[in-house]
């Protein structure tokens, strides 16, 4: 948000949210950049943004705020994107369990000259548990890599994708070279202009809940000078608008919207599945928290206990080795929030890793809870159970 008047987001398309995953340096960054290119100078929308940008935004370093998940903006000719782009393989990891970056789709950037790695691997895994279902594969680096052993590649690439789940031989699967498509050279701006054409077909647009109470999970906060304390995140449900009332639930915050943006542009009303800025009237810049939601008056109640049924991960899913009983506290990644539970298991006492089971849940602190809400439980920095939630208890 800035303090200049702005242009105004006009809604001509429908918006969809998707993200690059894969191994470090197989070219995610360079490829965001690239595809801002190709799209910017084909005029459907969006600007370039050159890969140091998407990587560390200067208003970041200039504020001193750790964002760690970048957004850029483009529209192909029937699509308003924001694509996230996560720096690091633990940022990518945080923001895919609390399922801040509500991503509807993603681009899996395999090196031509590497092939499958271990975080390419865990990427597929962790998308399949946070019910990403529609992916994408762009071989990049094609510009340097021999072709047949691109061939065995998309091969190697295609099997993990089945191992996991994903129709692996049905995949959309398009050679890339960000690099020199950066550079300009027509066969690879064809190129990418090919993988966006694959996501515009592959990726449904997702059905958003608009009529719901509004809902916003917070990502981050921040202050604009002058204006006031900013939340960032991406609308989980319902619509909302300059001037409607609005409270942070668990906290005394009740205020009113002042201001809608995305991606520096005023919005007159978001809706869900935008990325939105919200500028929030009086509102102390320590009153609110990533993990904390914004909601609509009075329609959400936060609470401590639940039940749920839970997947333990298997070890050979990144899981534990060992069992997990009845006392057990991991953390618990409810939507942006990072907050440790207490387990019990009732009779059955133990779940080994790979048993489904049902287990009733008492938070650290509260956080809003519905039936259905799911959930990640991590350990020692890693994922070791999926779920969702089945009663909240009083
Ligand atoms: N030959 C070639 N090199 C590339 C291509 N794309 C990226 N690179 C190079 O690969 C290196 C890594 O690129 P990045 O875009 O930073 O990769 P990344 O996946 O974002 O890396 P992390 O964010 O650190 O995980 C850089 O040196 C790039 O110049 C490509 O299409 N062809
Ligand atoms: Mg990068």
């Amino acid at each position: 948000m800035s303090t200049t008047s702005k242009q105004t987001y006009v809604r001509t398309k429908p918006h969809l949210n998707i993200g690059t995953m894969g191994h470090v340096d197989h070219g995610k960054t360079t490829l965001t950049a690239a595809i801002t290119k190709v799209l910017s100078e084909r005029g459907t929308g969006g600007a370039y943004v050159p890969a140091d940008r998407i990587d560390r935004a200067p208003e970041e370093a200039a504020r001193g705020i750790t964002i760690n998940i970048a957004h850029v903006e483009y529209e192909t000719d029937t699509r308003h994107y924001a694509h996230v782009d996560m720096p690091g393989h633990a940022d990518f990891i945080k923001n895919m369990v609390t399922g801040a970056a509500q991503i509807d789709g993603a681009i899996l950037v395999v090196s031509a000259l590497d092939g499958v790695m271990p975080q390419t691997a865990e990427h597929v895994l962790l998308a399949r548990q946070v019910g990403v279902d529609h992916i994408v594969v762009a071989l990049n680096k094609a510009d340097a890599g021999d072709p047949e052993l691109t061939d065995l590649v998309e091969l190697e690439v295609r099997e993990l994708l089945s191992a996991h789940g994903y129709p692996g031989d049905t995949t959309p699967v398009v050679r890339v070279s960000g690099l020199r498509a950066l550079a300009g050279d027509p066969r690879w701006t064809a190129a990418i202009e090919a993988l966006l054409d694959a996501v515009d077909i592959y990726v449904p647009t997702p059905v958003r809940h608009t009529g719901a109470p509004f809902l916003l999970p917070v990502e981050n906060v921040l202050t604009i000078t002058g204006r006031g304390t900013v939340v960032t995140g991406a609308i989980e449900r319902g619509t909302v608008r300059v001037g409607d009332r609005v409270e942070v639930p668990g906290t005394d915050v009740a205020t009113v919207v002042t201001g809608v943006e995305t991606f520096g542009k005023s919005m007159e009303s978001a809706e869900a599945g935008d990325n939105v800025a919200l500028l929030l009237r009086g509102v102390a810049r320590d009153a609110v928290r990533r993990g904390h939601v914004v909601a609509a008056p009075g329609s959400v109640v936060p609470r401590r206990c639940f039940t749920a049924r839970v997947y333990v991960l298997p070890a050979a899913e990144g899981g534990r080795r060992t069992p997990v009983s009845t006392g057990y506290r991991p953390q618990f990644y409810l939507r942006t929030a990072d907050v440790v539970g207490a387990v019990d298991l009732g009779a059955a006492a133990v779940a080994r890793p790979g048993d489904t089971v049902t287990m009733t849940v008492e938070l650290g602190r509260a956080v809003p809870l519905e039936p259905g809400l799911g959930f990640a439980i991590r350990e020692g920095g890693r994922t070791v159970g999926a779920g969702t939630v089945t009663t909240v208890l009083p």
